[in-house]
């Protein structure tokens, strides 16, 4: 494992046995993810993006190959050591924000800060009001999540997931559920987040927000079956981005 890489999966796969006759979803995938790259998996409906995106996390367990995360193998840890390593190192952002409805915004994002370190209430306090500060939702701190929009609730989402400064944040589908400009304003604070040195791993189907990756690999049928590395992102380059994307999602069938 080179020094620079964060996250590493190697020979991935991943099988439900709930079904008769049972799914292989996840066919031997290798995968490195380098120390503050922002990596993109696409693929159709059904290729496996997000049962990816579950194993790798530590979220769910694969059924063979490893997982190491800063060079530890998730995959090796008891469920309890696999819990610690995901609150500590890594963040996660779904689709629809999942957040407790009796508390305000700023309760809901410290959570997990308070989880990880319970001793350190002051610290996780100043932390997490300079997150909503940074990411532009300081003045909806106190508001109920019904309150605000929802392209406030998925940055107050990237707020609670960069609470413990994790290694990898991880997203999945995290601008389904919105319309364009609300779609616009939480890449725009993924692509923050990225700038800022974390490393981002995100599933898409969209092809605009896949243009602000550095690199895109592409999922069918549970194997990586091709990689385009686009560079570091620049909002000039926008257009051009995506134009270079979707002919190459073209050629793949997508
Ligand atoms: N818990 C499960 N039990 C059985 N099959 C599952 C389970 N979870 C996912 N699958 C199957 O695995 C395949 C891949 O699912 P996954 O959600 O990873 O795909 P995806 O590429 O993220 O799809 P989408 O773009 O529609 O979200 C699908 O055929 C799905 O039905």
């Amino acid at each position: 494992m080179s020094h620079d890489t964060v996250l590493e999966a190697r020979d991935l796969t991943k099988t439900f046995s709930s079904t008769d006759p049972p799914t292989r979803v996840l066919d031997g995938i290798d995968l490195t993810v380098r120390e503050g790259e922002f990596l993109v998996v696409m693929g159709a409906s059904g290729s496996g993006k997000s049962t990816l995106l579950y194993t790798v996390s530590g979220m769910d367990r694969p059924s063979g190959g490893t997982v190491t995360l800063r060079g530890r193998d998730l995959t090796a840890l008891g469920d309890a050591e696999t819990s610690r390593v995901r609150l500590h190192e890594t963040g996660f952002v779904f689709q629809e924000a999942y957040f407790l409805r009796n508390l305000t915004v700023r309760d809901n994002v410290l959570l997990p800060a308070l989880k990880a370190v319970p001793k350190e209430k002051a610290a996780a306090v100043a932390r997490v009001d300079a997150l909503l500060e940074r990411f532009g939702i300081a003045h909806v701190a106190h508001h109920g999540i019904t309150q605000v929009s929802g392209g406030q609730l998925q940055r107050a989402s990237i707020c609670r997931a960069l609470a413990c400064e994790p290694s990898v944040v991880f997203a999945d589908e995290p601008t389904g559920a919105l319309n364009s400009s609300m779609s616009a304003e939480v890449m725009d604070a993924l692509t923050h987040v990225h700038a800022g040195g974390t490393t981002v791993v995100m599933v898409t189907h969209d092809p605009g927000c896949a243009a602000r990756a550095d690199r895109v690999v592409y999922l069918r049928d549970g194997g990586v079956v091709d990689t385009r590395v686009l560079g570091t992102w620049s909002p000039e380059r926008a257009g051009a981005r995506e134009d270079e994307l979707l002919l190459w999602l073209r050629k793949l069938g997508f």
